[in-house]
């Protein structure tokens, strides 16, 4: 029996074990709150971050780490950007003290580091040398937790370099209600599952101020354009942005209430603070923290992402909203034929 390790027990790594265990694995989550485990342990419920949730009994969860790993055939990551660094050098601390492990790694996270820059399966391999492990995959793509949970039909992109890594990982996740299709472009898909989060923010707020259908599809549009614009710059193949980790989350995320970014957005444009969304979400809002980032990366490769740009502002600089939603609609007028060309930042859209 294939043994499988998933780190963090919030919503996405509660439901990622629960579909595994579906699929006949050994799984073992590993989560920081000692009553949380005990809850899933004991009550097959996680009633944070799943509230209307029954898990399968066979679920099992611990807080030690050491015990989590041992034997695994695989270690699937899914706490948020801002902790993978820290929870990828304590894997590689474990991993150290038996070598000939070696196991596939995993990662489900959207989002890019701040200050680094960096993309989640670049700080795994920095962080997990390669000898202590095999291929590092990435799993994207439109996939709300809380309809996984529910066995509602859903399809992901799973990326790597490493072609047997990925076809393996296709396999163990695959069953009559959970689809992947492999992809080798994994710049490509963690850009745009990671720039797609900010969009999301902006599509609530659209939403909030009361903006109509056209304003909804334009900003996905215009999103699309700029998430091509910048994963092309990082050496991206602009197809992949038209698949499931590119346009197919834009939509999900732009579109659904069970999106926390477009939630976040959404109460945002009904005139509510940003701290207090935060707190009252209880969740990750990954675009809040890649806003950041995509500003930062923006100047670094020199591509203009003008409504980024304009969520970096409402979130981090208290900017207007309404003056951005202006702002942007009164630039320069453009042609429409430059949206994949990675565009200098002096030449505004
Ligand atoms: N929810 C979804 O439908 C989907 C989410 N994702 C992505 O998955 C990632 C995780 O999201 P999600 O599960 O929704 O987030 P949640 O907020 O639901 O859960 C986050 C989990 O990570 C844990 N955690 C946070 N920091 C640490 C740390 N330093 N060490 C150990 N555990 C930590 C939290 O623990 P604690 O409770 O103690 O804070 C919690 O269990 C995000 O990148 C998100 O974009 C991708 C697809 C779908
Ligand atoms: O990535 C997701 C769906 O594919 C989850 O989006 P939210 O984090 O906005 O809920």
């Amino acid at each position: 029996m294939t043994k499988i390790t998933v780190l963090g027990s919030g919503s996405w790594g509660t439901v990622l074990a629960n579909l595994l265990v579906e699929n006949g694995h050994h799984v073992l989550l590993w989560g920081r709150g000692e009553k949380e485990v005990q809850e899933i342990n004991t009550q097959h419920t996680n009633r944070h971050y799943l509230p209307e949730s029954t898990l399968r009994p066979q679920l099992k969860a611990t807080t030690d780490l050491q015990a989590a790993i041992a034997g695994t055939d695989a270690i699937l990551f899914v706490v948020p950007t801002k902790a993978i660094r820290s929870v990828a050098q304590q894997v590689a601390q474990q991993l150290t003290k038996v070598p000939e492990l070696k196991p596939i790694i995993i990662t489900a996270t959207k989002g890019l580091e701040q200050h680094t820059n960096a993309r989640i399966s670049e700080i795994i391999s920095h962080e997990i040398a390669a000898n202590l492990r095999q291929g590092v995959v990435v799993l994207s793509g439109p996939s709300h937790a809380e309809e996984v949970i529910k066995d509602d039909i859903t399809t992901l992109t799973v990326a790597s370099k490493d072609v047997p890594s990925a076809n393996w990982v296709q396999k163990i996740f695959m069953n009559d209600h959970f689809r992947l299709y492999t992809n080798n472009d994994v710049t490509g898909v963690e850009v745009g599952a990671a720039l797609k989060n900010v969009i999301a923010i902006g599509a609530g707020i659209v939403h909030g101020l009361d903006y109509g259908d056209n304003a909804k599809a334009a900003l996905m549009t215009r999103g699309l354009a700029e998430m091509t614009r910048m994963g092309v710059s990082l050496g991206a193949d602009p197809l992949t942005f038209s698949g499931l980790s590119g346009l197919g989350d834009l939509i999900v995320t732009c579109t659904s209430v069970h999106s926390r970014n477009w939630r976040a957005g959404n109460a945002l444009g009904q005139g509510r603070k940003l701290p207090e969304i935060l707190a009252d979400m209880g969740m990750a809002v990954e675009g809040v923290y890649t806003a950041k980032t995509a500003h930062d990366l923006s100047i670094a490769q020199n591509i203009d992402m003008p409504i980024s740009e304009s969520i970096y502002k409402v979130l981090y600089e208290d900017a207007d909203l309404k003056t951005e939603v202006i702002n942007i609609m009164k630039r320069k007028g453009q042609s429409e034929n430059e949206l994949m060309r990675p565009r200098l930042s002096g030449e505004s859209e």
